[in-house]
């Protein structure tokens, strides 16, 4: 692996009684499109304000480039936030916005002036210099704010929900657009999202926090088809969740019955979970599934229909199908060994020995 740009190690950040970031370690590499990913008040934009200098972390270290920099001010990092808010001067027009930062670096005009220009043209804005920002859709303005930040060749970009308040369709658009730019540019982004779509659209790496931690780290593909534990199946996509045991490698029980499935390693009659996600789901005749269900409720996606079920134990049964079928009725789900991905429980042995008493319970 390359040299990396940015380390965490060991941060913690504490607010009197509330522990806002426990135990965070990771390492940035040059020219990556980075996500952090989690629900509201899970740190996310902790970490990017120790990364920005608007905050100190209460412990660990903070690298850049092998430089510790925990205490450099924020104006002598080579790193630029954008922000949810946009943050632009109202009273200026978008070459002004732009040019802020380097009119008070005293950067030299004709400098400033191809900067600018270039910072523009790199958000498809060229031609926008004299238009004020109250003349700019959302969208606009938001490539106003990326362009103020990158208009100062940081090394590092952070970007905090910077899409939240664009419409569906813009955002989609923004988020090709983005990622485009970041190849482009070749720099780091960190990019911060509560958005499981967004975070999988555009990132090399997502990193899925709960609570103050990182529970996973990894491309969209691994954090989709290998998620770590239940609450990064839930997160990430959609998906059915139930309880079984390991019967022996490349076997596993749930739903009272046993399955060949393509995980090995975990000791036999251990209690796990499995996920299986809808689209890997195909509804047949009762006598060709792997397991019997009745349709509860269908809806019509367009692309596809949702279909809601339940099998004899209790559990439901999202299923993503071409065709339609009869709520009320009996259908089988067929799936592949490969499609079911086993989970062991938790991570802590306190987490794990709770969910082993409520499985226990619940047999
Ligand atoms: N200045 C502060 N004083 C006290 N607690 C704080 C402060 N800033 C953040 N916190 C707490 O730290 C935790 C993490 O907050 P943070 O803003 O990093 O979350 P987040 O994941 O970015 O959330 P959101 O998606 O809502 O922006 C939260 O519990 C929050 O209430």
């Amino acid at each position: 692996m390359a040299e990396p740009i940015i380390t965490f190690q060991h941060v913690y950040k504490r607010y009197d009684d509330t522990v806002a970031l426990g135990d965070i370690d990771f390492e940035l590499e040059q020219g990556k499109f980075y996500t952090l990913l989690g629900p509201s008040g899970c740190g996310k934009t902790t970490i990017l304000r120790i990364l920005a200098g608007f905050t100190e972390a209460s412990e660990g270290k903070v690298t850049f480039k092998g430089q510790q920099i925990n205490r450099v001010p924020a104006n002598q990092r080579q790193i630029n936030t954008v922000f949810q808010d946009y943050a632009l001067f109202p009273h200026l027009n978008v070459f002004d916005n732009v040019a802020f930062g380097l009119t008070l670096k005293r950067t030299p005009k004709k400098d400033i002036k191809r900067r600018v220009l270039e910072a523009l043209k790199s958000v498809r804005l060229a031609g926008y210099e004299d238009r004020e920002i109250s003349e700019l859709s959302g969208g606009q303005q938001q490539r106003v704010a990326i362009a103020r930040a990158i208009v100062n060749e940081p090394q590092v970009l952070l970007l905090d929900e910077p899409l939240s308040a664009l419409d569906a369709k813009l955002r989609t658009a923004m988020q090709v657009e983005l990622r485009q730019l970041q190849r482009r540019l070749g720099i780091t982004f960190l990019f911060v999202t509560h958005d499981q779509g967004e975070a999988l659209a555009m990132s090399d790496e997502i990193f899925v926090m709960s609570d103050g931690k990182i529970l996973q780290q990894g491309s969209p593909v691994d954090i989709y088809d290998e998620p770590i534990n239940h609450f990064v199946a839930d997160f990430i996509g959609e998906s059915n969740i139930v309880k079984g045991r390991m019967v022996a490698d490349y076997q596993v029980q749930f739903v009272g019955k046993q399955f060949e499935c393509s995980d090995a390693g975990i000791p036999a009659h251990e209690p796990i979970e499995v996920v299986l996600r809808p689209e890997d789901l195909v509804l047949t005749d009762v006598a060709k599934g792997k397991l019997t269900v009745v349709v509860d409720t269908q809806v019509f996606r367009g692309n596809l229909y949702e279909i809601l079920s339940h099998d004899a134990d209790g559990n439901q049964w999202l299923i993503h199908a071409v065709h339609k079928a009869k709520v009320g009725q009996e259908v089988g789900i067929y799936f592949e060994p490969e499609d079911i991905h086993v989970m062991r429980f938790g991570e802590s042995e306190e987490e794990f020995d709770a969910r082993l008493e409520q499985y226990e319970g619940d047999d």
